[in-house]
């Protein structure tokens, strides 16, 4: 029979998390204690539960731009290496108290340069946060940069660029990231380019909040490794009564590359990627094979964290514990880091872990 995974058993699962943007995850009472400290008068409010609520509110309109607005706010704070290595550092420790064994964190270091740091500053930074955190919370923690779609190319390359610059030392991976709908990652072909040509790891957000068309562009123009959310995949098939009766070829493609999306449920709803769970096209990729990864994006704007991923698939989904396993198990797979730290982290970390969570599981006393 199904046993009932708690709540506390889904914390302690160890959680691989793909898809988190620092800026979109730090602390609100960080941000207050920040503003303070920096005399930025331009919060709504300097009470960190209702400003935590005002963000939500703010992300939660079902669209895009909406969602994205409230990032002016976290970041004019995380303009000094301090703050950044400290948004940096708090991000591992709230990582590890929600289970999470392996992180890829990702933001875009150009829009912390309001007072002059330079770029490899604010890397440096954010690294050296990852790097005490790492220390002190026993967790890995990696990062990646992140350009801006509505930005030019020479913005883009520059990037990519730094991404590369920093391969040796934390940065795993280059994103092309912000307002979808009118800014195709094909207009940033260059830097994507560049990075191939470094042997260097691509995801793109895409299908987010723009069509199949943006996911195509991703995979087949600019060579992304993986797709950020990819929800609207969906629209390249068929689907009757739950299950896929005809694929077109780009959903044959992502599903025969084992191409992995990077989902986040919460976020898809805030910004109206998907109308609500329960429609949601997550359970149909699962069921149909895709290498899906479950995420949450921004854990401030979206009101979440991995646990809480876990919870929705879990309650909307009827994800079991070996569903579960196999998702830690495909996303640490999915990882940027080199194969040889994936296969230690699956073989050292997750399989015994689930190995003895499985145990606790089976010695709950069955209901007769
Ligand atoms: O869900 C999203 N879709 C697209 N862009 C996003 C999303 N969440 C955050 N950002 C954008 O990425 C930047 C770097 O972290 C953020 O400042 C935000 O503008
Ligand atoms: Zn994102």
């Amino acid at each position: 029979m199904q046993k009932i995974l708690s709540d506390e058993m889904l914390n302690r699962m160890p959680k691989v998390l793909l898809h988190d943007h620092l800026d979109g995850s730090v602390r609100a009472s960080t941000v207050v204690e920040l503003a303070k400290s920096q005399n930025y008068s331009a919060l709504p409010t300097m009470n960190a539960d209702e400003l935590s609520d005002w963000f939500h509110r703010g992300a939660n309109k079902g669209s895009l731009p909406e969602y994205l607005s409230g990032f002016v706010h976290t970041c004019a704070v995380m303009q000094t290496p301090e703050a950044l290595e400290r948004a940096a550092y708090e991000h591992v420790e709230d990582c590890q108290k929600d289970g999470v064994c392996y992180v890829e964190v990702r933001f875009a270091p150009s829009l912390h340069t309001a007072n002059g740091m330079h770029w490899d500053e604010v890397v440096n930074s954010v690294l050296k946060g990852f790097d005490r955190g790492e220390r002190d919370f026993g967790i890995t923690a990696r990062l990646i940069i992140c350009a801006l779609r509505h930005l030019d190319s020479h913005h883009s390359e520059d990037m990519a660029q730094l991404a590369v610059d920093f391969r040796d030392k934390g940065v795993v991976g280059f994103d092309l990231a912000g307002e979808e709908g009118g800014y195709p990652p094909k207009k940033h072909l260059s830097a994507f380019h560049f990075c191939q040509r470094a042997n260097f790891n691509l995801t793109i957000h895409a299908g987010e909040g723009f069509g199949k068309e943006s996911i195509w562009q991703a995979i087949q123009w600019c060579g992304a490794h993986r797709i950020g959310h990819a929800t609207r995949l969906i629209d390249d098939m068929a689907v009757h009564e739950n299950e896929v009766i005809k694929m077109g070829s780009l959903a044959q493609y992502v599903l025969d590359k084992r191409i992995p999306l990077e989902i986040c449920l919460s976020s898809n709803i805030h910004t109206g990627a998907a109308a609500s769970f329960e429609t949601h096209p997550f359970k149909t990729f699962y069921n149909t094979k895709f290498r899906v990864t479950l995420n949450t994006d921004n854990r401030l704007m979206s009101n979440t964290n991995m646990t809480q991923e876990y919870q929705i698939a879990r309650d909307f989904y009827g994800f079991t514990f070996s569903d579960f396993e196999r998702i830690s198990i495909n996303s640490m797979k999915s990882a940027f880091i080199c194969y040889r730290e994936r296969c230690d982290l699956i073989y050292h970390v997750i399989k015994p872990a689930f190995a003895k969570l499985r145990d606790e599981l089976a010695a709950q006393e069955v209901p007769r």
